[in-house]
Order: structure tokens, then C-alpha cells, then sequence
């Protein structure tokens, strides 16, 4: 003991080399560190080395233990669900967590303003900032024209500025009260090469007890409330990705109001006939009656017209009569290849119309690449409908190819693979829109492919005329009072019973005053709408540029009259090489 004391501390710790080296492999740097107390502290480790060992095993064992019981704990004592970020219950609860009162009180958040992947569309906020407008418009009659006209500029910024705020929990764990019970929200994100991407989060809603009846609750609460926003709004989704990395998925990008099908000028019939039809496609019936005869239940539509004439239009009013949510669908992209698109309509709702806009430009016209011919040959040894592909590859081969015969993305086989492959889903309605349709290839729009063709051509007289009496024709809802709006003037600061009645009184006489201007117009819309029709050559302009006029004139009808002959004559000049270059083409 008394030599042991004498020797230099080197020679003592090489003494204690395996307890050393035991220790070092417990706890890694022991070496490092027990040298650096010898020389700074004089204090030697290997005089407490039982205490050290001790710890260590504490540590270590305490490590498995507490990983043991919190997974004993998640398996036996609490409940939980996870969302994944690429399924739309993902937005519904964070939607509805923005709108919990424990969001106001917590101190960890993201905060956003309405541009974010949850609140990409508070149309029920937009309306409301709308309504204020036009408050700020009668509020502001004792100004002259350009002071008002000042006045509502300001106030529009000034709610530009004021985006509403929203708040959503950040990474990490929550704790809420959910019906009198203890909840937990955690939300995990991992970065994938330093990247966020929305596909690595992850969200988990816990609650103590084996019971999961409250999370069940709570999610459908939540999923119900952001359903019950849109009312009868028309949702629309669109094919996108978050990052270069993600496949693409179908990412809700707003809900707006339906847009009524009268809006949409066109020959009544072709519009009528094809909404009856769409309808009649969605009987449960028609289902029933597909599947007994072991016919594939799907339907396909083609619009096509030069631009402009309300094909995308149509669509969407179309959605919004039959209360179907309408997926947006390019096929341009370099990145979206046959599997991803495939997906894409694997993910599609029960019933849905999926929107295929300007077919032509996807670089799939005419021509099945070699590679995807291939493929789809395989396809068809699968049980596929070989004798028609083959007669079908006979066909665009005889046309000369417009475009390049393979391309990165999308292949024309690809595209009749999903929309009519064994595999394809059923029971949505696809629509395809086109200016050339001369450029499609038949068999893309053979029947069973396109089960409907629609003609949008250039406004006839009676189109104008329709035109003309849509666009200044007032609704029920354009006039004040016959909405919210006069409900919602806030006349709280006025405390002054006289004065607060002479408001009242003036309002009510401002609105009196525009009914009447109302009904005046709805007794001569009809003779300027003839009028404006007889100035403006049918069978030449688009709807578009109809309407695109006649916005110029919103609130003159008779102005719009006036001018009309100068517009038609100088418009047509300057569409006519373009008119010469389309018909030298054999595009109309
Ligand atoms: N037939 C129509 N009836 C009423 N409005 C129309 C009509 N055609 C076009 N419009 C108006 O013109 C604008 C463009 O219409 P839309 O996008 O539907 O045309 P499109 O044929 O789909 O054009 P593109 O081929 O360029 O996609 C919209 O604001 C729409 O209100």
C-alpha cells in the first residue's frame, strides 16, 4: 500500500489498465477524462472506481429501462393514431388545431399567414372582407367620385396587409383538453438531405387508456368542421409536389363557389345534354347496371374549341351542378412518369371529375413511344385488350409524328394505360379540353376513351346577346339587403339614438335608390343586348374577349354599346393573320 503511494501516477494508472479499460468501453473518453482530473484536480478517479463503475451501469441500464417502459407504456397504457402528411386528414386536423383555444395560450408555434399548404383557401374570410367592402362603399357617399374611389383603394390595401393570422403547433409534443380528457398532439419532422419536406413530418394524437374511442372523435370533429366549410362550394385539387424528391400527390388548392351553368353561354342544348349525361353516369344504377355486365364503370369527355370559348369553364360548372370535387391534372411536367400517374388516379375519390387540360400540349399527340409500347404490349399479356392497341399503333403510325415519339414523363401509352388499362380506377368523370383536336391521336379519343365530344366555337349573334344580358343582367344577390350585407353594418358606435336612426333611414334610402336603378336596367337589358349583339360580328370572336370587352364596362352598359364598333373592327384586324396562319394550318 505504502509502495503503491510511493509510485508516480503514471505508474498507477497503468496499474488499474483493465478496470481502465473496461471503463472505457462503458463510458468512451474515461482515459481522457480521468487524466484531466489527476493533472487539474489531483483527484484520482480509480479511488472512487466503484462508485464510477456503478454509475455507468446505472446509466446504461437506466437507458434500456426507460426504453423498455415507454414502450410498455405506448403498447398497454395509451392510445393513439397517426396521420400521414400525404393524406388530406393531415390538413383537417391542423386546420382545426389553428382553431382551438389552447393554440391562443401555447408558447411553441408556427405561426403563417393564409398562403400555407393548410389555409391555401379561407374563402369563408375572403367573403367577409368582400362584404366590408361594400359597407366602406355606402359609408363613403358624402365624398366626391375620387375621393371614394380613393378611399375604397385604401381600404382594399389596407385588408391586403391585414392577412389573418394562423397558428399551428410546432414540432414536439402538445398537451390539450379534449372533452374533459388529456391529449396529446406530437408533431415529428425529419429534414431529408438538410431538406424539410412535408412527406417526412409526422403527426400523432395520443390519449391515456386503451380507449380510443375520444381520438376517433376528435378526428372526425375535426374532419367534419373542415368539410363544413366549403358548403356547397366547389373543392379543387391539384397534381403537385412539395419537393423535387416527392412523387406528386393531390394537393387541395381552394374552394369556390359553383358557378352557375347559365353563366356558361353556349348552345343550351350541348351544355344540358352534357350535364344530363354526366348525371345519369352517376346513378348508383348506372354503377350497378356497368358491373353486371362486367363493363368498365368510367366515362370520358372531350371539350374542344379555339381558346377562350369556356371549355375549363364549363367544367367547373359542371362540377359545381353535380357537387363534385374537380382534380386538376397537366401532364407536361418532365417528372410525372406512368407509376406516378397511376397513383395519382388510384388516390381519386368514389366519385370526382378529373380535369386533363390542353391534352395536345403534354408532348403525347400522335405518337406511342417505342418503349411504352413495349410496355403496354406486356401490359396487354396481362389480359389487356391486345387487338385494339395493335390496330391502334397501326393507325398513328400512318399519321406523320408531330412530336418526338419518346419523351421524359407521360407517353401516350402510358395515358391510355390509366385512363382505360385493366387496372384503371373507376367511377370518376375525366374530362380532356383541347384547341387541336385534329393533333390527338385516335386513340386517345376513340369511344370508351371519350364517350362525349363537345364543340366550343366561336360566339354566334345569340351567344353575344347572352353574353351581353350575363354580364349586366343584376342578381338577386347584387342588390343590398337582399343579403348579409346590411345585417352585418355595425352600428354599435353609434350611441345616439336620433343619429343612429337617420343612418338607419339613409341606408334604407340608399338602398331603394339601387333596387330602382336595378329594375330600370332589367327593363332595358334586353334591347341593349340586341343592340350590342347587332353591332359585333358573330362566328369570330371568342367568349373571352366578349367578356373581356364588356368588363371594360362594368358599370355602363350603354358606354359598352357605344364603343363597340371601333373594338370589333380593331380587334379583328389585329386577329386576322392569326386567323389567316390557323386556317392555312387546318387548325379551324
Ligand atoms: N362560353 C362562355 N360563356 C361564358 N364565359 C366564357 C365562355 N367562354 C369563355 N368565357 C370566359 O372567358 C374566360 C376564359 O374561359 P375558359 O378558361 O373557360 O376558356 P377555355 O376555352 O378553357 O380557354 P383555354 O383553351 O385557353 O384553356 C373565363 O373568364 C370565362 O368566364
Amino acid at each position: 500500500m505504502a509502495l503503491n503511494q510511493s509510485l508516480p501516477s503514471s505508474t498507477r494508472m497503468s496499474s488499474a489498465t483493465p478496470d481502465t479499460a473496461m471503463l472505457e468501453a462503458l463510458v468512451p473518453g474515461y482515459t481522457l477524462i480521468s487524466r484531466f482530473f489527476l493533472s487539474y484536480f489531483h483527484i484520482d478517479l480509480t479511488a472512487y472506481l466503484q462508485y464510477v463503475v456503478a454509475l455507468a451501469v446505472f446509466a446504461v441500464s437506466l437507458r434500456y429501462i426507460s426504453k423498455y417502459a415507454s414502450e410498455f407504456f405506448q403498447e398497454y397504457l395509451i392510445s393513439y393514431a397517426e396521420i400521414r402528411p400525404d393524406d388530406e386528414l393531415f390538413n383537417h386536423i391542423m386546420w382545426w388545431m389553428s382553431r382551438q383555444s389552447f393554440m391562443q395560450r401555447t408558447n411553441h408555434f408556427v405561426a403563417s399567414v393564409r398562403a400555407n399548404v393548410y389555409f391555401c383557401d379561407s374563402d369563408d374570410e375572403m367573403d367577409g372582407s368582400e362584404e366590408d367592402s361594400e359597407d366602406d362603399d355606402f359609408d363613403t357617399d358624402d365624398f366626391s367620385d375620387d375621393e371614394k374611389e380613393s378611399q375604397h383603394q385604401a381600404n382594399v390595401v389596407s385588408r391586403k396587409k391585414c392577412e389573418p393570422l394562423r397558428f399551428t403547433p410546432s414540432e414536439g409534443r402538445h398537451f390539450f383538453w379534449y372533452k374533459g380528457r388529456l391529449m396529446i398532439l406530437e408533431r415529428q419532422q425529419r429534414t431529408r438531405n438538410g431538406a424539410w419536406s412535408l412527406f417526412n413530418e409526422r403527426l400523432f394524437l395520443s390519449c391515456l387508456g386503451r380507449n380510443s374511442s375520444l381520438i376517433k372523435e376528435l378526428i372526425d370533429e375535426a374532419s367534419k368542421a373542415f368539410q363544413n366549410r366549403d358548403g356547397n362550394k366547389t373543392v379543387i385539387y391539384r397534381a403537385q409536389r412539395h419537393s423535387r424528391a416527392d412523387p406528386f400527390v393531390w394537393v387541395r388548392c381552394m374552394a369556390r363557389s359553383p358557378r352557375p351553368l347559365s353563366t356558361v353561354i353556349l348552345e343550351e342544348n350541348e351544355k344540358h345534354n352534357l350535364v344530363k349525361d354526366m348525371k345519369r353516369y352517376l346513378r348508383s344504377r348506372t354503377r350497378l347496371w356497368h358491373s353486371n355486365r362486367g363493363i368498365a364503370y368510367k366515362r370520358g369527355y372531350l371539350l374542344h374549341g379555339p381558346p377562350g370559348t369556356g371549355k375549363t369553364s364549363l367544367c367547373f360548372a359542371a362540377a359545381g351542378e353535380l357537387g363534385l370535387p374537380l382534380y386538376l391534372l397537366t401532364l407536361n411536367s418532365n417528372s410525372l412518369d406512368e407509376d406516378n400517374l397511376y397513383t395519382l388516379f388510384a388516390d381519386l375519390p368514389r366519385k370526382c371529375i378529373v380535369l386533363i387540360e390542353d391534352v395536345d400540349t403534354a408532348g403525347i399527340t400522335h405518337s406511342r413511344g417505342k418503349t411504352a409500347t413495349i410496355k403496354s404490349k406486356g401490359d396487354n399479356a396481362a389480359g389487356a385488350d391486345t387487338e385494339e392497341t395493335s390496330t391502334e399503333e397501326q393507325s398513328s403510325a400512318d399519321k406523320p409524328p408531330l412530336d418526338k415519339s419518346v419523351k421524359d414523363g407521360i407517353t401516350l401509352s402510358s395515358l391510355l394505360n390509366v385512363i382505360d388499362g385493366v387496372a384503371s380506377s373507376e367511377g370518376r368523370i375525366l374530362v380532356m379540353t383541347t384547341n387541336h383536336v385534329d393533333r390527338l391521336d385516335e386513340a386517345l379519343i376513340r369511344i370508351g376513351r371519350v364517350d362525349m365530344q363537345v364543340f366550343l366555337g366561336y360566339s354566334t349573334k345569340e351567344n353575344i346577346k347572352d353574353l351581353f344580358t350575363s354580364i349586366y343582367m343584376p342578381m338577386e344577390s347584387d342588390i343590398p339587403g337582399n343579403d348579409k350585407t346590411e345585417l352585418k353594418t355595425d352600428w354599435s358606435n353609434c350611441h345616439n339614438i336620433e343619429k343612429r336612426k337617420i343612418k338607419i333611414e339613409w341606408k334604407k334610402k340608399k338602398i331603394q335608390d339601387y333596387r330602382n336603378h336595378v329594375e330600370s336596367l332589367r327593363s332595358r337589358i334586353h334591347p341593349l343586348a340586341s343592340e350590342f349583339a347587332s353591332i359585333v360580328p358573330g362566328g369570330i370572336f371568342t367568349a373571352a374577349e366578349i367578356q373581356g370587352y364588356l368588363l371594360n364596362h362594368i358599370d355602363d352598359p350603354e358606354m359598352a354599346i357605344k364603343g363597340a364598333e371601333v373594338w370589333a373592327k380593331e380587334l379583328r384586324e389585329t386577329k386576322r393573320p392569326r386567323e389567316e396562319k390557323a386556317i392555312e394550318n387546318g387548325y379551324y
